[in-house]
């Protein structure tokens, strides 16, 4: 459904994003996840048509989405400036969707938002922060578009909402299958729904693949530090947290069975991560983590 092939967007003299090469199949719920300025927005914006690459191939259905009539009609890019009708009341909003959007569901939407109690009368512009985000996503999720993109949907909805509203693109994805992608940085809240997931890292991409294969990529050793260095090489952990003598040692799930049956041994507790974990091990800062920065301030502020 999606393939992108060395893609590359660049803002005056700084790479956005340098390459970017990834297959998403047809009607995947993916999570595209990635720290700050990692070039999320910037992928989405790519992959939405709303601007161009600087170089690399890109295929929305077989098209470049790029100023394509065809593509932008089957697609909804839903972030914090969507807006389709300038100053408009919520009602000519939903007016403007089904217009533009033939399979747009107008009476759910309208469901939806009395349940959340966001006046259709009221103007878009005259919407709390949250209001207008959950607003929006409604609108993203009755448009019922072949692909939809969700950047960062729930910012500013209070936990509740937040929980209605997961709960509610699944209800919706599991009824009528499409491609759908949110990026987020709450991927707790989203790990259950996600059966695919892009991982950028500094403008590219370093994992693309099933959600389940990134959470089997790492271990978590817990036990006696002294026998887990015993038995794992230094340059495998991660990263190691909790205090002595019980600590949390992270490695690659590639423990040899002669390693585990030591560990094993040793009564050293072998566990899987969950996806956002796994997730942060995999963009880990190398150089240490925040509490290195913390205790190199304090050691300076003292001499
Ligand atoms: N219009 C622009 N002009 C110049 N630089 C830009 C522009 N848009 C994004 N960038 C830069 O491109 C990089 C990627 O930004 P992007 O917004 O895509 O990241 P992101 O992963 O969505 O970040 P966040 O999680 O903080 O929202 C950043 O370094 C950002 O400063």
């Amino acid at each position: 459904m999606i393939e992108t092939i060395q893609l590359r967007k660049r803002y005056g003299n700084k790479d956005a994003l340098k390459n970017v090469t990834c297959h998403i199949p047809k009607n995947s719920f993916v999570g595209l996840i990635g720290r700050n300025g990692s070039g999320k927005t910037t992928f989405l914006k790519l992959l939405a048509g709303e601007s161009a690459p600087t170089s690399g191939q890109l295929f929305v259905g077989g098209e470049q989405p790029f100023d394509n009539i065809q593509v932008s009609a089957n697609t909804m890019l839903i972030d914090d400036e969507f807006n389709l009708v300038d100053n408009a009341r919520l009602t000519e909003g939903l007016d403007a969707m089904a217009h533009f959007y033939p399979k747009f569901d107008r009476p759910l939407a309208e469901r939806l938002l009395a349940y959340f109690e966001i006046p259709t009368h009221a103007r878009q512009s005259k919407l709390s922060k949250g209001m207008n985000m959950t607003y929006r996503f409604v609108l993203g999720l009755c448009a019922r578009t072949d692909v939809t993109y969700f950047d960062e949907p729930t910012n500013g909805m209070d936990a509740s909402v937040r929980k209605d509203v997961y709960r509610l693109l699944l209800k919706d994805y599991v009824e009528h299958p499409r491609t759908i992608i949110v990026s987020s940085h709450h991927i707790e809240e989203l790990e259950q729904l996600l059966s695919y997931v892009v991982v950028l890292h500094d403008g590219q991409t370093v994992y693309v693949d099933e959600a389940e294969q990134l959470q089997q990529r790492y271990v978590e050793l817990i036990g006696s530090a002294a026998t887990i260095q015993s038995v794992i090489a230094k340059s495998q952990v991660v990263t190691t947290f909790g205090e002595a003598p019980v600590q949390h040692v992270i490695v690659p799930n590639e423990l040899t069975a002669e390693e585990r049956h030591q560990l094993q041994q040793s009564n050293v507790q072998i566990k899987g991560v969950g996806l956002s974990d796994a997730y942060i091990y995999m963009t880990e800062h190398r150089k240490g983590g925040i509490d290195d920065v913390y205790n190199d301030y304090d050691a300076d502020s003292t001499l």
